[in-house]
């Protein structure tokens, strides 16, 4: 490694990129200068030209919360690199002097932070919420160190992930800050998605908290990686790892529903874009079995959502939500026709009494229940002619989560619901049309009716069916 003594700073050395399936990681060189990222072969091929780079300013520089020497440098559906160093202080170093060019090049942005707007004010109680989130999760983490002689190294383990979500939720927030007061963007202005999430190799309009993809500069012509990671970035992506564990078998389809000549001119929008519906399982009959693939495809799918929605503030709800599916996904792959169903995965843990286990299937699909629940009751009070959708979700919240939550996941809802865009900008962002502004939103919204009502319709035959299981055997607590 080899510091630069320059302003913005500068750093050269070797880092291994994530190439693909068959080099795995791969030694490159590494330039840090003006601006950009661009690698090499060598040190001793610099000559030869780079491979690729990034301009800095346009991506998001994240840490692996998970692996101390990794880091990715991405522009959303643009460029991945996925590196790692070779010591996590090599890391930091890198860290560092990404995370100061990227300062140093927003900061005349940054110095125009003078307009005191809503959504200002708003994410200042985000990140005081955040900031009282970290004080806790820190406390909780002294405590699982004290409580014992021998430290609950689990409890440990999910506090410490914990409190690395929250600061990069926290990171994030910072950045949108930022980006709010330099360039208040229309929600539907932001949420323009010329190819839907669930689409292979979609670009995402707005990752989870980047503010800066918002803001991007358009791609320039540095920005750009010589095909040399065939699928890396398809593989290290969090919604292509569910993908492609789930999606071995299937094939593409319009979310199922059968749609008729009419129906030729229909918009696209988030529901005939998903590739996995709840409208589409079908349970077994007469048992009511609910099949497995497809209903964490499903669950998977409806992840996207947040997306489409746009905010940092749900990125701990997605991740909840990802977590439970991978938990469910780890335990179907081990034996796919064993566990072919989901009530088959809970009763195998019945037959082995660790439904009560950290981690278990059936503890992992209780709170999917609830999760799915909470969405059930927010179409249901939408439907019902409810256009604040804040006030939808407070109430799908109070009829379905809140009971299970302490005070610190209530704030991380509050903030979670009070992010829910506008009425408008809601039907826009679900709108996947390329020519947003041209739509009309009275058509828009009969047809998402439409969907929404065969959706909820899914939804309801395989809630019905879990519930019953679970209530049959005393595993839900809300039903008995
Ligand atoms: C309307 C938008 C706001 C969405 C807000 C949804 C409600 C979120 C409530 C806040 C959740 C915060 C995140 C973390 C919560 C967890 O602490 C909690 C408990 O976790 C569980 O702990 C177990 C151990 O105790 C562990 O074993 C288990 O694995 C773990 O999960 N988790 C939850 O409460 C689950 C929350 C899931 C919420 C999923 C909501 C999905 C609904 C999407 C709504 C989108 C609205 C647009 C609809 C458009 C039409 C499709």
């Amino acid at each position: 490694m080899k510091p630069v003594e320059k302003d913005p700073p500068t750093l050269q050395g070797t880092l291994r990129k994530w190439t693909n399936y068959c080099y795995g990681w791969q030694p490159r060189w590494f330039v840090l200068e003006d601006g950009f990222l661009t690698y090499y072969e060598s040190s001793d091929k610099v000559k030869g030209g780079c491979k690729g780079g990034v301009n800095v300013a346009a991506a998001e520089i994240t840490a692996n919360p998970k692996d101390a020497y990794r880091l990715d440098v991405v522009v959303p559906g643009e460029t991945h690199f996925y590196l790692k160093a070779s010591s996590p202080h090599e890391r930091q170093e890198w860290l560092v002097a990404l995370g100061t060019i990227k300062s140093c090049l927003n900061s005349e942005k940054a110095s125009q932070l003078l307009v005191e707007g809503d959504a200002i004010k708003r994410k200042q109680c985000e990140l005081r919420l955040y900031c009282d989130l970290l004080v806790q999760q820190v406390h909780s983490i002294k405590e699982a160190v004290m409580e014992s002689p021998i430290p609950d190294v689990q409890k440990l383990d999910e506090t410490t992930a914990l409190l690395g979500d929250t600061c990069d939720t926290l990171i994030r927030t910072l950045e949108e800050c930022v980006q709010s007061a330099t360039s208040p963007p229309p929600l539907s202005a932001r949420c323009v998605s010329s190819s839907p999430p669930g689409k292979k190799g979609h670009v995402r309009s707005q990752s989870l908290g980047s503010g800066n993809s918002r803001l991007s500069p358009s791609k320039t012509s540095m920005d750009f990686d010589v095909k040399e990671s065939t699928g890396a970035a398809d593989e290290n992506d969090e919604d292509a790892f569910y993908d492609t564990a789930l999606n071995a078998n299937s094939n593409g389809h319009e979310n199922g529903v059968n749609y008729d000549d009419a129906d030729a001119k229909r918009l696209k929008s988030y529901f005939t874009e998903m590739q996995h519906s709840f409208a589409t399982i079908r349970l077994s009959e007469p048992d009511g079995y609910v099949p497995t693939k497809e209903f964490l495809e499903a669950c998977s799918e409806l992840a996207k959502i947040f997306d489409v929605l746009g905010s940092a503030a749900f990125a701990p709800v997605k991740m909840d939500l990802n977590g439970n599916i991978r938990k469910l996904t780890q335990k179907y792959q081990v034996d796919q026709e064993k566990f072919s169903t989901l009530q088959a995965m809970v009763q195998n843990e019945i037959d082995k009494k660790t439904t009560e286990k950290a981690n278990s299937a059936t503890d992992a699909l209780l709170w999917l229940k609830r999760g799915i629940s909470f969405l059930r009751e927010f179409i249901q009070c939408f439907e019902n002619g409810e256009e604040n959708l804040t006030e939808c979700a407070n109430k799908a919240y109070g009829l379905t989560l809140k009971r299970h939550h302490g005070w610190v996941v209530r704030g991380i809802f509050s903030i979670a619901s009070n992010a829910m865009p506008g009425r408008d900008d809601f039907l826009t962002a679900l709108c996947f049309e390329e020519n947003k502004s041209d739509v009309d939103l009275s058509e828009l919204l009969k047809q998402l009716r439409r969907d929404i009502t065969s959706y909820v319709a899914g939804i309801d035959r395989c809630l019905r069916a879990l519930n019953v299981f679970y209530k049959a055997n005393h595993l839900d607590p809300d039903l008995n």
